[in-house]
């Protein structure tokens, strides 16, 4: 599956939409038995959620977006197929939950692309389902340090502290995730699926059961103007980078 959404794969509530349900066919089709998701656009893997999503907008509309977000995770946390991130650029917060969310990771070695959970660089809060994935794929104290900077970890640096699982060359990205599938697609799947499910139950299970807890604590964080500031100085500072 190739994210392309230009320019930079934000996940608005239309693209998280067209993922579910993609991800839902691909799911219901007995021929498929693994997915690969990369990206179609230069560079960039995903940016994460996409902002203007959570700026000056109404709570129902909160209320839709954050429970397409959490449907994407459950989607992808949950999935019976084998699940392979082929990281072909950066992937900011959201863009990253995508690639942790995944069985296994590979990333094109180029140390100008940058992967991590940065929601507090942003003044924001990484929820505890993002963060207890960040837990299960690089341990408490490394999820701990990195959440609390929001840090933003250059690809040799996410593969030192276990965020991918493995780099390679750009061109040979596609090759090599082609070749993990193969070797996840050799066992038998009944095996492999129900050890999946008794490894990532209890995460799964925690937002099953405070999912609408979550919803509302996202909108009464989100609309706090202090929040709301901070986003929107955000968004300022990326246009400014530009001039
Ligand atoms: C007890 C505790 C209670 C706690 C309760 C918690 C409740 C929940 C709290 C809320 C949690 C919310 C979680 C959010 C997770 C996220 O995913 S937030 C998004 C984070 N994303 C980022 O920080 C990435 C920002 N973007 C970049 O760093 C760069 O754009 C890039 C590296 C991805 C690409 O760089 P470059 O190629 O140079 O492109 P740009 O010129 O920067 O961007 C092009 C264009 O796209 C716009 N844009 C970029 N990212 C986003 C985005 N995420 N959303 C929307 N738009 C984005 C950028 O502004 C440019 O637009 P213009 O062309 O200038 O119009």
């Amino acid at each position: 599956m190739k994210f392309k959404s230009p320019p930079v794969n934000s996940l608005s509530l239309d693209f998280l939409t067209e993922f579910c349900i993609s991800l839902e066919k691909l799911e219901n089709d007995r021929a498929c038995r693994g997915v690969i998701l990369t990206s179609a656009v230069p560079k960039i893997f995903s940016s994460g959620l996409d902002i203007t999503e959570m700026c000056g907008k109404s709570t129902e509309h909160y209320a839709e977006f954050w429970r397409a977000v959490q449907e994407m995770w459950l989607r992808l946390y949950s999935s019976n197929m084998v699940t392979v991130a082929a990281v072909n650029g950066s992937s900011p917060a959201g863009g990253c939950l995508i690639a942790l969310t995944c069985d296994y990771r590979i990333m094109a070695e180029n140390p100008k692309f940058s992967i991590g959970l940065n929601e507090a660089q942003l003044g924001i809060v990484a929820p505890f389902w993002f963060k207890d994935t960040f837990v299960n794929v690089v341990g408490h104290r490394v999820a701990e340090r990195s959440l609390q900077l929001g840090s933003l970890h250059s690809a040799p640096e996410a593969h030192r502290i276990g965020l991918v699982d493995e780099l390679v060359p750009e061109e040979k990205l596609k090759d090599r995730a082609t070749a993990v599938m193969q070797q996840w697609l050799a066992l038998p799947d009944h095996a492999r699926q129900l050890t999946k499910t008794m490894m990532r139950k209890a995460v799964l299970d925690r937002l099953v059961a405070h999912r609408e807890e979550d919803v509302q604590n996202f909108i009464s964080f989100i609309s706090k103007e202090s929040i709301q500031k901070s986003l929107r100085m955000y968004m300022e500072m990326l246009k400014k980078k530009k001039s």
